[in-house]
Order: C-alpha cells, then structure tokens, then sequence
C-alpha cells in the first residue's frame, strides 16, 4: 500500500494520541502505518462482542469494461482491504483513508468535548476550541495529508482552499465538518459530511460529477458510511474500540416502510401542500424518527433501507440547506443506496451548483416515497408511478 496512506495513519492527525490511549478509546496500536492488522486483539473486557466477525457475505463491484474492477468487497473487511477490492484508484483510496482518519478524530473529540452556555469545547494541542471548528481543522488537515486534493472548501468558511494536491488526476472536497453542532450538548448523534468531485472545480458541476461521498455518524457506535462512483451500493464501517474501521453493512435498496422525518416543520403554517403531505403520514400512521439531524435522521433511511426525510421550503421559513456541503453528498449516498432525492422536480444530483452557498428543498426516500413527495407538492412525478401512491389528491 502506498506511503501516503501510512503518513495519515500514523496519528499525524492525532496529537493527543496518547491521551486518548489512556482513556481505552483508541490504541495507538490501531494506527499501525499498514493498516493491514487482521487480528482484532484488545485489552477492553468488553470488546469481546465486536471482535465476533459477521458472516463474510459479498457484493459485486459494477460490471465495467473494464473487467479488473469487478470486485469482491466483503463484510468483515478493513476499510483497506474494502477499498482495494473497490477501487483501482488509489489516490481516492488515499484520500478515503485519511478521512476515516479524521473522523475518527473526531468521534474522539466530539466523545469527549466539554458543552456549556453557547459551545462545546475541546482542547487541541495548546487551544480550546469549538467542536465544530476543531472538526473543521482536522478535516483540512487530512485533506492537506493525502497529497491527492487540489482544493478544499468547508461549510464553516464557503471559500475555496488551496490543499496543494494536483488539479490533473486530483480530487476537490467539500465537507460539513460537524452537521447538529448545537445538538452536541444534547447528546445527540452528529455527523461529518463529504462529496468528492474530480479535479479542481467544485462549482460548475452537479452532485452526480461526484467521485465518492461519505459521512461520519457520531452516536452511541461510530460509524463512516461511503459510496464510491463505480461501485454499487453504500457502505458502512463500524469504528471497533482498537481503532480500526470494520465493514459491517452495504445497502443496495431502499424498500416501502412507513417511516417519516420532517425537517423544518414550521413551513407547513404557510406551505399547504407541505401540511398536506404531512397530514398524509400521521393519517397513514406512520412512525416518526426525527432528531433534526440531518446526518442520523439520513442516515437512519439506509440502514433501515426504508423511509422518508423531507426538508421543505415556504414563503417564510426559506430553504435553509447547503446544496454543495450537505444535499449533493447526502443524495450520492442515498441513490448509491437504491433510494432516490428530489427538490420537488428532479434528483437533487441533477441540480447544477452555480455558488458555494446554493440552498435548497429536499427529500430522500424510497422510489414510492419521492413519488408522493413530488405529486403532492407539484402536482406531478418525472418519476411516473405505475398507480397512485396517495396525499396528492
Ligand atoms: O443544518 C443542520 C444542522 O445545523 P447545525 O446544528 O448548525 O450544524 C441540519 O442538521 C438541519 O438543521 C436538520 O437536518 C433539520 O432538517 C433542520 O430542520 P428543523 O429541525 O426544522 O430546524
């Protein structure tokens, strides 16, 4: 494997690695520079339960011209050995690699960050910051590591970075570094999210020019959940208490299930067909799972391959989304998923992003579930049921 791989595992991105050794949390045994560790030793007494591998089952890579990348990708696979088997690239693996590496960071930081008044607060190296633009930090830094990125550019400050990687061959990031920062005092799960495009451009393009999304779950487990262009499905890794990422679950469809997540539910006092569609889950009785954020409450339609989460606009409570750092990303891995995105009228990866700060409605769900959505706000479906599925009328 790579050298540039290694430069990132090595805890380069991990100052405190020590101290977080001490807590149990991470080994700096987990940041072996091969990555290649297939025993699954620890210390911790409880651990024994995550080192059960589940039964290996398999998934075929799409069947490209190029015959070399039908792949085998197994559950029970390290997120290298996963990627390899993924991807010829391996300056994409590279980058996967060091952005496991900072969510891994920040699952520490976010675990372990002191809330209070307005924010929650870490300390990194001599400072105390911010979770959020600790997170923000860390994240450029591996971006700057994997020698592969040209530019970066973060939510926090939508301005384009220079990363220093080539722009021929190259990869530009997008990220949210902390989506639910101010649900960390809460308890809350809370997440990263990433879209990468090739090259060096990340306006001018559409969510489906991305090469690869991901997020970082940071809840009760640790989770990064990726899709990669050439590969079917989205993919999740468990982040095992030595450290290392574990292949634990792909998701190739996304079934009917009643199951809804209604983002800025304000717009329903001056948005009718909003309230409409509303009206028409709670009459369904539909479950809801809601935690207003939009990282787990996505999160949560691929792993239990069914539902519904809507954030929509109306007059006085304006789309407030990101199109660029959160909905792009987000929408790779649910079509990657076997689900679909709408903003009403088309998939949210047809959406041309003109500026950094593009906002926009969506939703992502089942193919059923995007249908109702777009019917019931619009009057119609480029998705084209093949009979009613209800709310619209
Ligand atoms: O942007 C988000 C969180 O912002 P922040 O806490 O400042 O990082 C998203 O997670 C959305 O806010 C969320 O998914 C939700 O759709 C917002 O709607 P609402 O719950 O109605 O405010």
């Amino acid at each position: 494997m790579e050298t540039g791989i290694a430069c990132c595992a090595r805890g380069a991105l991990l100052p405190n690695v020590s101290s977080q050794h001490s807590t149990g949390l991470v080994s700096p045994r987990s940041v072996s520079p091969s990555f290649s560790s297939r025993s699954l030793k620890s210390s911790s007494l409880f651990g024994e339960s995550l080192r059960i591998m589940p039964p290996r089952s398999s998934l075929k890579a799409s069947k490209s011209k190029n015959s070399s990348l039908v792949t085998k990708c197994e559950i029970g696979d390290s997120l290298e050995e996963f990627l390899t088997k993924a991807t010829p690239d391996k300056g994409l693996i590279r980058l996967m690699m060091c952005m496991g590496e900072a969510l891994r960071t920040i699952s520490f930081k976010v675990r372990t960050a002191s809330c209070g008044g307005t924010a929650c607060v870490n300390s990194f190296g001599d400072e105390q910051l911010a979770v959020d633009l600790l997170a923000n930090n860390v994240l450029f830094e591996a971006l700057k590591y994997s020698h592969i990125v040209k530019y970066g550019c973060s939510e926090e400050v939508p301005e384009l970075q220079d990363m220093e990687g080539p722009a021929e061959g190259g990869f530009s990031v997008a990220f949210d570094p902390l989506d639910g920062s101010s649900i960390v005092d809460t308890n809350f799960t809370v997440g990263t999210i990433f879209g990468v495009w090739p090259g060096d451009k990340l306006t001018g393009v559409t969510g489906r020019d991305q090469v690869a999304a991901a997020m970082g779950i940071f809840g009760p487990r640790t989770t990064y959940v990726l899709a990669l262009k050439d590969l079917p499905g989205t993919h999740e890794f468990l982040l095992l208490d030595e450290g290392k990422w574990q292949h634990v679950k792909d998701t190739t469809e996304i079934g009917e299930g009643k199951m809804f997540s209604p983002g800025n539910l304000r717009a329903t006092s001056d948005n009718p067909d909003y309230a409409k569609l509303i009206d028409y889950y709670v009459r369904e009785k539909y479950t809801l799972r809601y935690t207003g954020g939009m990282v787990p409450d996505v999160n949560q339609i691929i792993v239990k391959e069914k539902g519904i989460f809507t954030n929509v606009a109306s007059p006085s409570a304006k789309a407030k989304l990101r199109l660029l750092f959160e909905v792009a990303p987000l929408g790779f891995l649910i079509e990657k998923a076997g689900g679909y995105s709408s903003d009403g009228n088309k998939s949210v990866l047809d959406k041309v992003i003109n500026s950094l700060d593009d906002r926009t409605q969506v939703a992502y769900g089942s193919k059923n579930e995007i249908i109702r959505f777009e019917e019931t706000l619009y009057g119609s479906s480029r998705l084209k049921a093949p009979e009613p599925v209800g709310a619209a009328a």
